[in-house]
Order: structure tokens, then sequence, then C-alpha cells
């Protein structure tokens, strides 16, 4: 079996706490350092790389010298906004040494359901990855409550696989990948190489909760697979600790179990965008932009829009038609109604002119386009 990693051009890499912290000891920078090397060289293929970095909690804990982690929330807040500080510091450092640039982005569970919000989050870090920015991902702790939580970095990793369509998730943590029973307790259990994402007999291997250090446990993680399989990327657990491990992955050796999405990603983007949003508007298409959609695959511009009608917000779903009323594709728009009115046949370059801000140069992305 070839990974799944060996064709993945945009890949999602998770980093557990107990791994970044040395179970709880303080970061481990010669891991931190190591992983930042083969992530440089993935990045010199073309490929394009975020790291989603556990660790606040138990490097803020270990810096404030508590001699365990605190169960009151607002404690575990302070403790987080502490050794986040860390965390970056760490990163920064190591991926300069390969002459790459870091940016933090810290997300809370609102930033990834609302609408408007999934969009800046998404343009944001695409625009990172176009730089060729190194973005590291973590969980707004200090103001995410209870009620709003994501609550663990296996969940966000599959959220941010979602949300920039990347072709893999790859879970780093403190075991080989996935037993058929928590190794710890079953220190015989059979390991899996490879199973189909989503599964629900995958659930009942996963015990519950993990180690002192981290929150999710394997069962998080076999979760966020099967989330990461949504948007149709496969997820690889693999142990951070294996030697060159994102290397050997990205050259195609089956390290840790992988955990294959069921479908293709387009597939499974198109299935998303058709279920799970109402369209809120219509955009009519003069024959050009019809062409220019169905031939060659490009996004909507709004020089080949020549109607609006309905409201909507940006990021909202509307429906494309073509000249004789025929409905040719579905999205989600970058622009409210109010201000696609406002731009519709005129070029990209003059939307700045007109609305006094870009928000994309597209109406509609191809990423966020279906064909009908
Ligand atoms: N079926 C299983 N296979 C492997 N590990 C399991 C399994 N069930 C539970 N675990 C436990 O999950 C732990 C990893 O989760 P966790 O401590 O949350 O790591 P991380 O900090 O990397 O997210 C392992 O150390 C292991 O004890
Ligand atoms: N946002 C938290 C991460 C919590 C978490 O999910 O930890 P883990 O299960 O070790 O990946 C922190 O940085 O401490």
């Amino acid at each position: 079996m070839q990974s799944c990693i060996a064709s993945a051009q945009r890949i999602v890499v998770k980093v557990g706490s107990s791994l970044v912290t040395n179970d709880g000891r303080g970061l481990d920078h010669d891991a931190l350092s190591r992983w930042a090397g083969e992530i440089a060289a993935v990045r010199r293929q073309g490929r394009q790389v975020v790291l989603v970095s556990s660790g606040a909690i138990a490097e803020g804990v270990a810096r404030l010298g508590w001699a365990k982690r605190p169960s009151a929330l607002h404690e575990l807040q302070a403790a987080a906004a502490v050794g986040q500080m860390g965390l970056v510091e760490a990163y920064e450092r190591c991926f300069k040494a390969h002459g790459l640039k870091t940016a933090q982005i810290l997300l809370t569970h609102e930033d990834l359901a609302d609408r408007t919000r999934y969009l800046n989050a998404r343009s944001t870090l695409l625009t990172l990855l176009d730089l060729g920015v190194i973005p590291i991902i973590n969980e707004n702790d200090t103001v995410s409550t209870d009620e709003i939580k994501v609550g663990d970095n296996d969940t966000l990793g599959a959220l941010v696989t979602n949300l920039i369509d990347a072709d893999a998730l790859i879970i780093l943590t403190d075991q080989r990948g996935l037993y058929r029973a928590d190794p710890r307790k079953q220190p015989d259990a059979e390991f899996i190489h490879e199973y189909q994402a989503g599964l629900p007999e995958l659930e009942a291997m996963a015990g519950g909760a993990g180690s002192s250090v981290g929150t999710g446990g394997m069962y998080t993680k076999i979760i966020a697979a099967k989330r990461a399989a949504r948007s149709g990327a496969s997820t690889v657990i693999a142990s951070g600790r294996e030697a060159a491990v994102l290397t050997r992955l990205s050259e195609g050796e089956a390290i840790g179990t992988q955990l294959t999405a069921g479908t293709s990603r387009m597939a499974a983007r198109k299935q998303w965008l058709a279920d799970h949003l109402q369209v809120r508007g219509k955009l009519g298409l003069d024959a050009g932009a019809v062409a220019a959609l169905q031939d060659k695959g490009t996004s909507l511009l709004a020089i080949g829009v020549a109607t609006v009608s309905g409201e909507f917000l940006r990021g909202e779903m509307v429906c494309c038609v073509g000249p004789d009323g025929r409905e040719v594709a579905r999205g989600l728009v970058n622009y409210s109604a109010a201000d696609a009115r406002r731009i519709v046949r005129l070029p990209s370059s003059q939307i700045e002119a007109v609305l006094g801000f870009v928000d994309e140069a597209e109406l509609i992305h191809r990423d966020n386009l279906v064909l009908l």
C-alpha cells in the first residue's frame, strides 16, 4: 500500500500536546525543529502545509510551574495564554531556520460556523499558503468557553481540512497509530494499517479520554477522520516520534494507520454544497460566462453577470442561470446582493473603486462552485 500523502498537494498536519510538550515536561524543541525541517522539504516540492498544533495549555502549565493541569476554566485559559506564546515563538524560530515565515491563527468554533467568518478564515489561510507562509493554528482557548468550544484539536484539524479543501490530514500522536484496543491497556492489541474512514466499528476500537496531557484520545482522531472524509480527505494517524515520519509519508511510505476517504474531494464538496445550503438568490449570467464556467472550469467574475435577484449575504448560496433561464451552477457568493448589484458587468479591477474594498476578485470562486 502506498500512503495517500504521496499525492496530496495540500496537507494539514496536527500535532498533539503530549508530543509537543514532551509529555508535559516543556516544549520538545528538537521534535519541533525536526517537523519544521520535514515540512520545509515538503513545501520545497511545491506542496502546501498547514500546521495545527496543540500544547498551549500543557506548555502554560509547565511555564507557570504548576504541578498538574488545572480543572477551572479560567486557569486553563490563563495557562493557554501563557503557553501559546512559547509555542509560536518556538515554531517561528524553527521554521525561520529553513527560510520560512509563520503565521499564528487562533480559531473559535464560531469562526467556522458563521458563513462570513468561514469565508474570511478560508481566504486568509489560502492567501498565506499562496505567500509560502506556514500557518500555525490552535483553538483560541482564552475566549472559547465550554459552550462554544471546538474542544480538541483533532476536531479542529478536521474542520481546517474541510475549510481549505485539503487533500489529507496527518494526525501525529504518541502511538504508532490505531490499535483494535488501547495499547496502554491491552499491549497485545492488533494494529490497524488501513480502514475506511467513517465506519462505525472504528469508534468502538478507540478508548475514551487520552493521556493526562492531551484531551482527545484516539476517539476524537477517529471522528476527525470521519469529518475530514466528508470533504474527500484521507487521514493518517502516526507517531510523531517515528524518524522522518513526515518525509517518509510524503514519499508514499505506509506508516501509521490510514483512514481512507470513500469519496473523491470534488464529489464530496459537490455533495456538501448540494445538501447543506439553502439557495438565497439568483445571478443571471451572460452566454460568455456560462461557457467559461462549463468549458473552462473558471471562477465566476462580476463582468459575466447581468442580473442579481434576491437578498443574500456574503458566503450564502446562490444559483446561477444562463440567458435561457436554465440553472447552470450553484455556489457560495463572495459579495452581498447589494454589493453584487453595484459590481455586475464590471471588470474585477474596478470593484475597489466602486465598493471601496475588495473581498475577492471573483464573485464566486471555482472551489465554491458546483456545475449542474
Ligand atoms: N485503539 C487505540 N489505539 C491507539 N491508542 C489509543 C486507542 N484507544 C485509546 N488510545 C489512547 O489515545 C492516546 C492518544 O491520545 P492523546 O493522549 O489525546 O494524544 P494527542 O495529545 O496526540 O492528541 C494514546 O496514547 C492511547 O493511550
Ligand atoms: N488548544 C489546546 C489543545 C487541546 C487538545 O486538543 O490537545 P490534544 O488532544 O493533545 O491535541 C492547547 O493548545 O492546549
